[in-house]
């Protein structure tokens, strides 16, 4: 069967789309990074909602186009409330994306990790060691981010070769990364389509922060601004897509 994989040409259309749509993403992010996340996800064009009330949790969930859960800090309460929105997001069609935080720290959050993607979610990211322990995740999209993002739904693998060092010494660009691929999903059904362009587009503009960021403070800053900026001309003549055949 012929296989369709994503191009930089599919990336620069979908950051278009995204930014045409304005998409409502509803995030259960850790208490960590909360900022630095919705600040991503609102450069890149959508729009950011945080709340884990857990008496408000079903009314954000149904408003918004798209979920991630991130189980950085996890607790008693947050577990609930992740159980909660997976189930109107699913019940509602949504799609979600499960970033599992620190799982290979603690048997039990692997535990509930597993439990929720046997709930689909649209796509797991994790880092190298998060996913050498939530290992193959069937024709769930599955992303292991790193110097170079490795992307598989079961069927087709593509790597995504942008990005700069200095991601890796901010904390939160692997949970921000998950903010901005639910926006991309939003427009884009095909999730290695939508993930690809995704990683591809924060790649890019990290690769043009380093240009004048002075290390990972000023980076960090940086790379909102060259998110922000981002054209879809200029994601698609920078980006650096391989796939497998
Ligand atoms: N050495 C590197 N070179 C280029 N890009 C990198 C490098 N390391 C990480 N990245 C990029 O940084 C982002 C975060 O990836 P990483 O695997 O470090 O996530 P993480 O450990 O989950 O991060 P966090 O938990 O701090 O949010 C991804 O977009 C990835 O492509
Ligand atoms: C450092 C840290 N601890 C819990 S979440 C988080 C941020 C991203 O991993
Ligand atoms: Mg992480």
């Amino acid at each position: 069967m012929t296989q369709t994989y994503p191009t930089a040409e599919k990336a620069a259309e979908l950051l278009e789309r995204v930014r045409v749509r304005r998409p409502r993403v509803h995030c259960l992010m850790n208490t960590v990074v909360q900022k630095f996340t919705a600040d991503g996800i609102t450069v890149i064009g959508a729009i950011p909602s945080m709340t884990s009330s857990p008496d408000e949790i079903a009314d954000f969930v149904s408003k918004a186009d798209v979920l991630t859960v991130n189980l950085g800090t996890l607790d008693a309460e947050r577990r609930n409330v992740i159980e909660r929105a997976v189930e109107i997001a699913n019940d509602a069609g949504k799609p979600w994306i499960l970033d599992p935080v620190h799982c290979d720290y603690s048997p039990s959050r692997l535990a509930f990790a597993r439990t929720l993607i046997a709930r689909r979610p649209s796509v797991v990211r994790g880092n190298k060691a998060e996913m050498a322990l939530i290992g193959k995740t069937g024709d769930i999209l599955g992303i292991e981010t790193g110097a170079a993002d490795q992307l598989t739904d079961g069927t087709r693998s593509v790597t995504v070769r942008n990005g700069h060092r200095w991601m890796a010494e901010v904390t939160g660009t692997g949970c921000l990364s998950g903010g901005v691929i639910a926006a991309f999903l939003t427009v884009e059904p095909d999730a290695l389509a939508a993930a690809t362009a995704a990683l591809a587009a924060t790649g890019v503009a990290a690769e043009q922060a380093a240009e004048f960021a002075r290390g990972p403070g000023s980076f960090g800053v940086a790379f909102l601004d060259t998110l922000s900026a981002l054209t879809p001309e200029a994601l698609r003549k920078a980006a650096r897509i391989d796939h497998d055949h």
